[in-house]
């Protein structure tokens, strides 16, 4: 057997994304590079909760009786900065995996964006990620980290100057920590100042004050360590005694993210269930939002002891939220298969998810400007829960905010809505699409405007599935303004509105039964409009089924074999379609009608039926209107 001392270092070649993210650390453009210390120190206590977890089931991992701890060593003359911890450890393989591949998706994620993102605006994304241990690279030139597993007599010793190899050695156990990890960074000349202790201090009680394990700092060889956090949990304490500033450097801390939060809620359950939480609501959009998982990141502590992240702790459509749960009513060994079956957990749930929507609630009535930044930033993702949550719906109704025909740039709510409708009017209109834009000009949305009827502009994905699952808001149906007949008559419109319809000439109603005839298979009928008074026709689904924009999606996703046909709705009051229908003559007539039906394709961001056939029609109609024709 080789002895420790004989064995070589074995080189291993990083992961090419490993390669390329160490590369743009070191030729970062990161504004704020003191950030890597709160990298390492989140590591190192992540390490030693790890290891409070584990010896719960395994107490022999730490019977020394020495409490978890992180120690920041700084030494100017060797210019190094060390960061040790007495956690978990790293095995031999843990350390290839953990130090040498790109494991966590959001770093991922991180990396996609970056590569999008236009050069300006670089910085700004930086800014919004933490980057893991990866970012040491910013300040140091070479990074050793030692590190001896919990339970194991052996140590390795992984090292790395960040140029796209790394090595890995056994190292004598004198070397290494008794149990942890140690990682001693190597400064860059320009990065000498995280030697002063002022300035290392300042940084980790900025960055890192709430970490729930206590942090001790050494200046000078043979100092005494000083205290610069007690780790005590922040949500032990008394609300009064928390600063604005305690709640939001907290929530940097487990989030990972560097924005203000729009709001905390913080309180304590006592009664059936004890448990405390800290959530936050964030200030920005975290990078997983849209992901399919749709993975919150809630974090479980049971005695203050972390148990996991992956509870799902709060309903999908609130997986923005970042903070911890706390509970005492769960047992410290419950495996983390458990949890989820856990009915303390149910009620946990269910009461942290009442306390978020009234802390919403209050927030749309007394900061109505923070509320309308919370839904720009979430909104599509609560209105989920409309979906889905049918217990909280009417309370996520109230919430919801939408784009309307009646404000330009505003949101308007639905209690908005119904006190604005007009006499006569039973239902709630909605028109859904994916831009705001096209949505406004839509044809579709003419007669409801000449009436000053508002129409919901809805432009999330999602609004093309609640509002046909939710049957009514304080009794008002929900209805498409591209579905069925417009039955506007029935609606008292705005003074002067309301000049009476002329009805459809006997040339119109001609064209009409021609148009439904030659246009046979594509359309399933063709009719009069009771919503136009601008455009000449328009696109509209039948009374039943899906509406135009959710029969898209259906079949975008494979999920529709095959698409209903809609109606062609033409305007009989558009000088176009009257002048049309003066003229008796078939061919021109079938090129009409085939050119209608594409028109009102291209107003619904579709193409026309048969391109070429269109640009056909199309030239020998301006053949026609240059008078050469014929
Ligand atoms: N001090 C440490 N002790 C034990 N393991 C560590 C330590 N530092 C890093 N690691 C291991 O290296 C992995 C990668 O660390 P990195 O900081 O890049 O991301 P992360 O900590 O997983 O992500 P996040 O910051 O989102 O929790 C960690 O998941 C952990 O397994």
């Amino acid at each position: 057997m080789t002895t420790v001392e004989e064995r070589q270092p074995e080189q291993h070649a990083f992961e090419a994304d490993v390669s390329r993210l160490l590369h743009m650390m070191v030729h970062s453009v990161y504004s704020d590079k003191d950030v890597f210390l709160r990298e390492l120190i989140s590591n190192a206590a992540d390490a030693c909760e790890k290891l409070r977890y584990d010896s719960i089931s395994q107490p022999g991992l730490s019977t020394d009786g020495i409490p978890p701890g992180i120690l920041v060593t700084l030494n100017e003359e060797a210019r190094t900065l060390v960061v040790e911890d007495n956690g978990i450890g790293m095995t031999r393989n843990e350390m290839i995996d953990a130090l040498g591949t790109i494991a966590r998706s959001g770093t991922k994620a991180f990396m996609e964006r970056l590569d999008a993102a236009k050069a300006g605006e670089k910085a700004e994304l930086i800014g919004q990620f933490g980057v893991g241990f990866y970012s040491s690279f910013m300040v140091a030139d070479k990074v050793d980290v030692i590190s001896r597993r919990a339970g194991q007599e052996e140590a390795w010793k992984w090292s790395s100057d960040g140029k796209g190899s790394y090595d890995i050695v056994a190292i004598d156990s004198v070397e290494a920590p008794t149990r942890g990890t140690r990682v001693v960074l190597h400064l860059m000349e320009d990065a000498k100042r995280y030697t002063d202790k002022w300035t290392v201090e300042k940084i980790i009680r900025d960055q890192s004050g709430h970490v729930p394990v206590p942090i001790r700092l050494v200046d000078k060889e043979a100092a005494e360590p000083a205290q610069i956090s007690d780790g005590a949990a922040l949500w032990t304490k008394q609300k009064s005694e928390i600063s604005k500033r305690d709640y939001d450097d907290f929530y940097r801390g487990i989030s990972g993210q560097y924005d203000e939060p729009l709001t905390n809620v913080h309180f304590r359950a006592e009664g059936r269930h004890e448990y405390t939480t800290l959530a936050f609501i964030p200030g920005s959009q975290p990078f997983d939002l849209f992901d399919p998982d749709r993975k919150g990141r809630m974090k479980l502590y049971v005695k203050r002891v972390f148990i996991t992240d992956d509870a799902e702790l709060l309903p999908r459509y609130l997986r923005f939220v970042r903070g911890i749960v706390d509970t005492s009513d769960l047992p410290l060994n419950i495996s983390r298969e458990m949890i989820q079956e856990s009915p303390v957990l149910t009620a946990i749930r269910k009461g942290i998810t009442s306390r978020i929507l009234n802390a919403l609630e209050k927030m749309a009535d007394s900061e109505p400007e923070t509320f309308a930044k919370f839904w720009g930033l979430f909104g599509a993702i609560v209105k989920e829960g409309i979906y889905e949550d049918f217990e909280r719906r009417p309370q996520l109704l109230k919430l919801a905010r939408f784009h309307t025909t009646a404000v330009e740039g505003a949101t308007r709510s639905l209690a908005d809505y119904v006190a604005g409708m007009k006499e006569g009017q039973s239902s709630i209109y909605y028109i859904s699409g994916s831009n705001l834009e096209q949505l406004n000009a839509s044809p579709q949305l003419e007669g409801f405007r000449a009436k000053g009827i508002e129409v919901m502009l809805l432009t999330d994905s999602v609004d093309s599935f609640w509002p046909t699952n939710v049957p009514d808001f304080e009794g008002k149906s929900f209805k498409s303004v591209t579905q069925g007949l417009a039955d506007l008559n029935e609606i008292a419109g705005e003074a002067g509105s309301d000049e009476e319809k002329q009805e459809a000439s006997s040339e119109v109603v001609a064209f009409i039964d021609f148009a439904r005839g030659a246009l046979g298979q594509e359309v399933a009928d063709v009719r009069v409009s009771g919503r136009l008074t601008e455009s000449a026709v328009c696109l509209v689904a039948s009374e039943h089924g899906p509406d135009r924009q959710l029969e898209k999606i259906l079949q975008g996703a494979g999920r529709l074999q095959t698409a209903s046909k809609p109606i062609l709705e033409i305007n009989a009051q558009s000088q176009l379609v009257m002048n049309i229908a003066s003229i008796d003559d078939n061919t021109f007539r079938e090129d009409a009608a085939w050119l209608l039906l594409d028109e009102a394709r291209i107003l619904d961001g579709d193409k026309p039926v048969n391109p070429r056939a269109f640009a056909e029609r199309q030239a020998r109609l301006f053949t026609l209107a240059m008078g050469q024709g014929k």
